[in-house]
């Protein structure tokens, strides 16, 4: 895995939108694999900078969501539908036809997830993936114990990822208990993936995952298994990783 440290977050959210950039004008129809979270947010406002300012141009592009809670209709203000509309979608050109998040709400899931797979198979895959990470090493909704061949399924969300994503609900309770989950084989598949991580709080996760066993119960580390992974972390993220590998 490619490692560049950077300063902030500001600065790690600049270099990523700068990839992600640099990929749709070399191939206007790049299929985006994309990401929630806070982590991401800086970048998706980079994006639109360099869309609204340099007319970077997503109308050939599609995207595809990693995870979208179950239960929540897309519209629901926490739903990560919305996320993605009032982050980047409603900021860009890309059509919101090209954009797919899972439905949560779908009355028959196993079947969604099967459709959401095949979606992105009739896409031709995923061309460059964005990844955050999670306190405990997932990605995605894939929580420690997925294993490398897993697909789009539902998912339990463990619950320190409820306490950590409760900030975002008005009580944890709220929060919803399964997801809807791109699995780790999905991410592998993608041909470019880039992982964000900024703050104290992830550098656990991250030398686990770069230089920890390649195991399931750090689904980060499985990354270790694709062959180009770009992983852009701030210089607190980056504190538990040994010197070798920050010099
Ligand atoms: N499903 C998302 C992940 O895709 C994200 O990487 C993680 C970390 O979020 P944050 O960036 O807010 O720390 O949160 C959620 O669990």
């Amino acid at each position: 895995m490619k490692l560049v440290i950077v300063k902030d977050y500001n600065d790690m959210s600049k270099q990523a939108a700068k990839l992600i950039a640099e990929e749709v004008t070399r191939n206007p129809k790049t299929v985006l694999g994309l990401a929630t979270g806070g982590t991401p947010v800086g970048m998706y406002r980079e994006l639109v900078s360099l869309h609204q300012q340099d007319g970077v141009d997503f109308s050939q592009a599609q995207s595809f969501n990693l995870d979208e809670y179950v239960g929540l209709p897309s519209l629901h203000p926490q739903s990560y539908r919305t996320y993605m509309n009032e982050n980047l979608f409603a900021h860009i050109n890309l059509p919101e036809e090209k954009t797919h998040v899972p439905q949560g709400d779908a009355e028959d899931l196993e079947a969604e997830c099967k459709r959401y797979e095949q979606a992105i198979a009739q896409a031709g895959g995923i061309d460059i993936q964005v990844l955050g990470i999670g306190n405990n090493g997932h990605i995605g909704f894939n929580e420690p114990g997925s294993t490398k061949d897993t697909t789009t399924r539902v998912v339990a969300l463990t619950q320190s990822t409820m306490e950590a994503n409760a900030r975002y609900f008005d009580s944890i309770q709220e929060v919803p208990t399964q997801a809807v989950s791109m699995g780790i084989q999905t991410i592998l598949g993608a041909k470019k993936i880039i992982l964000l991580a900024s703050g104290e709080a992830k550098a656990q996760a991250v030398s686990q995952m770069l230089e920890g066993e390649l195991t399931a119960d750090v689904p980060a580390s499985l990354l270790q298994l694709h062959p180009d992974v770009t992983v852009i972390v701030d210089e607190e993220a980056a504190s538990a990783l040994s010197a070798k590998l920050r010099s």
